[in-house]
């Protein structure tokens, strides 16, 4: 059992401490926003993440899990992860960093020899090694590791318990030991499973989570290239992914075509490496990366343009249903949604859109407060003159034509996640079109 903190209570953070909890360790969560730790305390996750209630409360039930404000609380922990917030700066590509620096700068009054501080945020290559410079002007004595967190939302507790790799950054000789030692101990269940360990440099480790990140978006942003010219040539992308996917060294994994990535992590990590590659003097090596962020925000003007082909021209004064807020399905998350961005940009040319979703309708209307919103998709439909499915919610899949036809004002289905089946959608006599597909 080891003594752990964890700093930053969001998504990634809160996840963590109730898997480290859940896995035997005695943990302590810290967040500056106190009604999220006042609802994390309480068991009411501040967010929607499946399997996530049951950790938290099981945790909380066991004693090995608190939340605070104070960072008083890191005093006696020998680990403290630091997972807050890494956003892109407003009006540019590079990351954020004030909320890492001022967890580290809170946290470095209440550590002790021998503590080990782990990041796990996604930052710039070289900021373990800046921060190690800080930590060590404080407490000399205490440590520092880079362990890069590769969970996805709607996945996050599974991926937690049971993460497919663990990459340890470590410090140079003779701390390597010592903080790798911490580190087996806090991960020794996933280990004991057999999960693959890299262990490396600081500079490693943090390019790992960033080439991942570029790497997953590359790939989408692949298959969308070749929707487009899919839909130039009248061929099908879903048929063309199936079939490249068969080849192994493809894999079809992450060749879903439609409105592109969105979230959290992928669209401002690949232009915050872009960003860091420019510091480096490395922007050549990196400049495909601009043509990925442009090929996936491509398809949100092409959603746009398409429910314009849909409605004759012109969306002005059409009602637009929007099934789909979350930038993915099976989360509450809206961070870069594309679905929203869409909604977002039919309203603005003058259609009259009603959004829903599952779960992410509360923050999509805090975002965008000048959306309408319905609590179903039925009720979304209502005298809709087109119907869009933008996030691929299994309850969007399972929708019936029929019945969805009983309310609608024109059959006009938009998929924008080719996630639908277009033979029975036709069949019950509604117009299907999606991005790359006849
Ligand atoms: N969300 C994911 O799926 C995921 C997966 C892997 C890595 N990451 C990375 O993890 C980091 C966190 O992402 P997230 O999605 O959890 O973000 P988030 O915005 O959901 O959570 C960040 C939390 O940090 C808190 N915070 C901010 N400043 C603080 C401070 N000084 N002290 C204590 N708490 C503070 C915020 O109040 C917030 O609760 C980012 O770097 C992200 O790129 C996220
Ligand atoms: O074939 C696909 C797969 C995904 N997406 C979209 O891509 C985005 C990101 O999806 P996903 O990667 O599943 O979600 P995240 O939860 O953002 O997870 C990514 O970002 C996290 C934060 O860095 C990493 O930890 C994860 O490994 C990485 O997958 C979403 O908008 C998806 O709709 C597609 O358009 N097509």
């Amino acid at each position: 059992m080891t003594r752990m903190t964890v700093i930053g209570c969001g998504y990634l953070g809160a996840v963590h401490a109730a898997c480290m909890a859940q896995s035997g360790h005695d943990v302590v969560g810290i967040d500056v926003d106190r009604p999220k730790v006042e609802s994390l305390a309480s068991g009411r996750p501040p967010f929607f993440e499946p399997g996530f209630e049951t950790v938290l409360a099981d945790a909380i039930a066991s004693g090995r899990l608190r939340f605070t404000t104070d960072f008083a609380a890191a005093h006696g922990n020998q680990v403290h992860f630091v997972c807050v917030g890494t956003p892109q700066r407003a009006g540019e590509n590079a990351a954020d960093m004030t909320y890492v620096d001022a967890a580290v700068n809170a946290l470095t009054p209440h550590l002790s020899p021998g503590d080990l501080v782990v990041g796990k945020s996604t930052v710039p290559v070289g900021t373990a090694g800046r921060l190690a410079g800080i930590l060590r002007a404080a407490e000399p004595g205490a440590m520092l590791a880079w362990n890069p967190e590769f969970l996805r939302e709607g996945f996050a507790v599974q991926d937690t318990l049971a993460p497919d790799r663990l990459v340890y950054g470590l410090p140079a000789a003779p701390a390597d030991a010592a903080a790798k030692a911490l580190l087996d101990e806090v991960y020794a269940l996933p280990l004991s499973a057999g999960t693959p360990l890299v262990t490396t440099d600081y500079a490693t480790a943090e390019l790992v989570k960033v080439a991942a990140n570029s790497f997953l978006a590359t790939k989408i942003s692949f298959i969308n290239a070749m929707a487009e010219v899919c839909e130039a040539t009248g061929a099908d992308v879903s048929q063309l992914a199936d079939a490249i996917g068969y080849d192994a060294r493809i894999g079809r994994r992450f060749l879903n075509a439609g409105l592109g990535f969105g979230g959290g992590c992928l669209p401002k990590d690949i232009r915050a490496f872009m960003a860091r590659a420019g510091e480096l003097g490395a922007d050549q090596a990196l400049a495909f990366l601009r043509e990925i962020d442009s090929i996936n925000l491509r398809r949100r003007v092409r959603m746009v343009d398409l429910a314009r082909e849909v409605c004759n021209g012109s969306i002005v004064g059409r009602r637009i249903a929007v099934l789909g807020a979350a930038f993915k399905p099976n989360s509450d998350d809206i961070r870069d949604s594309p679905a929203l961005d869409v909604a977002t940009q039919l309203q603005l040319q003058g259609a009259t859109v009603v959004v829903t979703d599952p779960e992410a309708v509360t923050n999509a209307r805090r975002a965008s407060p000048g959306l309408h919103y319905a609590d179903t998709a039925m009720e979304a439909a209502q005298d809709a003159d087109l119907v869009m499915v933008l996030t691929e919610w299994d309850d969007y899949r399972s929708l019936d034509p029929d019945e969805l036809a009983s309310v609608v004002a024109g059959k006009h289905m938009l998929d924008g996640r080719n996630t639908l089946d277009p033979v029975r959608w036709r069949a019950a006599g509604w117009t299907y079109r999606a991005l790359g597909r006849p």
